[in-house]
């Protein structure tokens, strides 16, 4: 039985024994030096002592399994610190998370409770990091590099989204995709750093501008931007998208190159679901794309609706 209580006392985890009326029977070595006192806990009625915990879950936890004889486990993803306990020294003193078990014995015909701690300060602190690692590769894997607004990828998730909420409520959803003007032209001319920098700017407007309004703004690739309007319809969809068309052309991103302004332009197709038919991810933006083209062949810097191209083409 030394030998047990030794072992006991040199362990680096917390053990204590409450009996039927919540006196510390038994309590170890490091479990004692991590309460906040420096009293010997042994003997003393536990909830007397902290009269603070009565009530919350240990005293709940401790109370069910002396008078229900059920065990629980208190672990620190909802209960992240039940006792008092600290580890440290000085100003680098803290209270640690804990992880709890309670669990009901008997002996000599008495009912006691046994209460095992751990420190998983270390364990939580790990779990913590490499959420916020994961969480952080997530948004690299969703944002466009170099402009740093949502990618294609992010893109479809979103649109998939809104589809099947527009689906579920019945209520309508546009898209708007858009292409720089001569950028090909823009590059050679002005290189490609120069390059990056009209689609950063590009971009800077979208998100400032558009993005508050709750629409979706991505990068669909290249020079190819897109907006998704959810609940809109085709007229608002098409008097934002000649909003952009023409805070775009007054960004006066100097384009010596292009045939259609001396400054960078943009040509815009819209395609809407409306609150009636259904409609696919893929049809939908085929339809925005080919509007896009659209827009293109009719001399660019302009807005094509595919609604009406599709109904005006035999
Ligand atoms: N600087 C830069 N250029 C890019 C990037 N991605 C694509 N491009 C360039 O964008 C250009 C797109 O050219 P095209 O598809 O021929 O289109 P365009 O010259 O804009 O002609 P239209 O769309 O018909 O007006 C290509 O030269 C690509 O190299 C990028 O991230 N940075």
């Amino acid at each position: 039985m030394q030998l047990f209580e030794r072992a006991l006392s040199v362990l680096q985890s917390g053990v204590m024994i409450l009996d039927e009326e919540y006196r510390v029977h038994f309590i170890n070595h490091w479990l004692n030096k991590a309460f906040d006192t420096s009293e010997d806990l042994q003997g003393k009625v536990l909830f007397e002592h902290y009269p603070e915990l009565v009530d919350f879950r240990i005293h709940q936890a401790v109370m069910q399994a002396l008078k229900s004889g059920l065990p629980s486990l208190l672990s620190p993803g909802l209960n992240r610190s039940p006792l008092p306990l600290f580890r440290g020294q000085g100003a680098r003193r803290e209270r640690f998370s804990q992880s709890i078990r309670v669990q009901p014995m008997l002996s000599d015909g008495k009912r006691f409770c046994l209460i095992e701690v751990q420190d998983v300060s270390s364990m939580v602190r790990r779990e913590a990091l490499l959420n916020k690692q994961a969480e952080k590769l997530n948004q690299m894997a969703l944002t466009d590099e170099l402009t740093g607004i949502a990618n294609r990828r992010h893109f479809n998730m979103m649109l998939e989204r809104e589809l099947r909420r527009s689906e579920l409520q019945g209520t309508p959803l546009s898209l708007v995709f858009f292409d720089i003007d001569f950028f090909k032209q823009y590059n050679d001319h002005l290189g490609h750093q120069a390059g990056d920098k009209c689609l950063v700017a590009v971009s800077d407007y979208l998100r400032t501008q558009l993005q508050s309004y709750g629409y979706q703004v991505a990068r669909y690739g290249g020079e190819e931007f897109c907006i998704i309007l959810p609940g809109q319809a085709v007229d608002v969809a098409e008097h934002l998208a000649e909003r952009c068309r023409k805070e775009i052309e007054e960004l006066q991103l100097k384009h010596p190159s292009s045939n259609v302004a001396p400054v960078v332009t943009a040509s815009f197709g819209v395609a809407s679901k409306s609150d009636k038919q259904p409609e696919t991810q893929t049809g939908l933006i085929l339809r925005a794309d080919n509007a896009l083209y659209r827009a293109k062949l009719a001399g660019r810097n302009q807005v094509v609706v595919a609604e009406r191209q599709d109904k005006e083409s035999p």
